[in-house]
């Protein structure tokens, strides 16, 4: 069975708060976020980010609905789920001595039958996914003796070879040089280009600011939603940052810049 997608609302959550264990860390929530766009997710340390991800991908329990594709989670077949979203954690472990195609392999399971063998089907995904963040070379070596980077791209294939219309990603550029970065920028770009939907967590201001819409999270609260190009987004950014960075211009492009001291809040555009 396939639910219908809602056209505009990719993940959607209406929460009256989120712990984990006795500990609250997110507040009430009210959050749709579209389809086929790119929205980065950027907060101090410790605000909520991650944990705000894994509430939207159904990882962590809230106190409210959480909806993909304008359907509660929970209504959702979990093999349909697990096509319909990818997910790439912060820090994942337990596949150490897995093959870096295995690796890879592992985002066609929801396109598998119970037990059977991988498709043709199944393996040409996988080589395009291991191929698109260029560690197709490394297959054959263990992921745990790859490099943080190649690694990541390994798990980044991983995400790639699920084909999902919805990517959730958090800290996706955490050890890649930035080559690598701007290839994943690439790729990020070519998937809301043909209608995908990216949501990630970044802690590089720059690359979060080139996204379509910056969702910015502080105390565990949403602080701001709004497009990358506003300038209240621009003001709301140095404000959850405690005027610690600034935003500027450069060509047709929007960086953030780390202040040695606290700036002046800015005025009004
Ligand atoms: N397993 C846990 N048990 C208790 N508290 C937790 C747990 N995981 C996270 N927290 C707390 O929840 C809060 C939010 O954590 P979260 O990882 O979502 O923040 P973040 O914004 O992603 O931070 P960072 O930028 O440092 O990665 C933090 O105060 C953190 O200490």
């Amino acid at each position: 069975m396939t639910l219908p997608a809602a056209k505009n609302i990719a993940v959607g959550a209406q929460s009256a708060g989120t712990s984990i264990g006795n500990h609250p860390v997110l507040g009430p929530l009210a959050l749709v976020l579209p389809a086929g766009r790119w929205t980065a997710i950027v907060g101090p340390n410790g605000a909520g980010k991650s944990t705000l991800l894994r509430v939207l991908a159904g990882l962590l329990h809230t106190q409210g609905p959480v909806t993909l594709a304008g359907w509660p989670l929970g209504q959702w077949p979990a093999r349909e789920r697990a096509r319909q979203l990818a997910w790439l954690g912060q820090t994942e472990a337990g596949a150490e001595d897995l093959r870096a195609y295995d690796v890879a392999l592992l985002g066609r399971l929801p396109h598998r039958a119970w037990l059977a063998p991988p498709s043709a089907a199944d393996h040409a995904a996988t080589r395009a996914a291991l191929e698109a963040t260029q560690v197709w070379p490394l297959r054959d070596r263990r992921l745990g003796a790859l490099s943080g980077g190649e690694r990541q791209r390994v798990l980044l294939a991983r995400l790639l070879a699920v084909q999902a219309p919805i990517w959730l990603m958090d800290e996706p550029l955490a050890h890649l040089d930035p080559p690598h970065q701007a290839d994943w920028l690439g790729v990020v770009r070519a998937h809301v280009a043909a209608g995908g939907t990216v949501v990630s967590v970044l802690h590089e201001l720059g690359m979060a600011l080139q996204a379509d819409d910056l969702l910015i999270v502080k105390d565990g609260a949403i602080a701001h939603h709004g497009a990358c190009a506003s300038a209240d987004t621009h003001r709301a950014l140095q404000a959850a940052f405690d005027e610690r960075v600034s935003v500027h211009q450069v060509g047709d492009q929007w960086v953030a810049l780390p202040e040695a001291t606290p700036r002046p809040p800015a005025r009004a555009r």
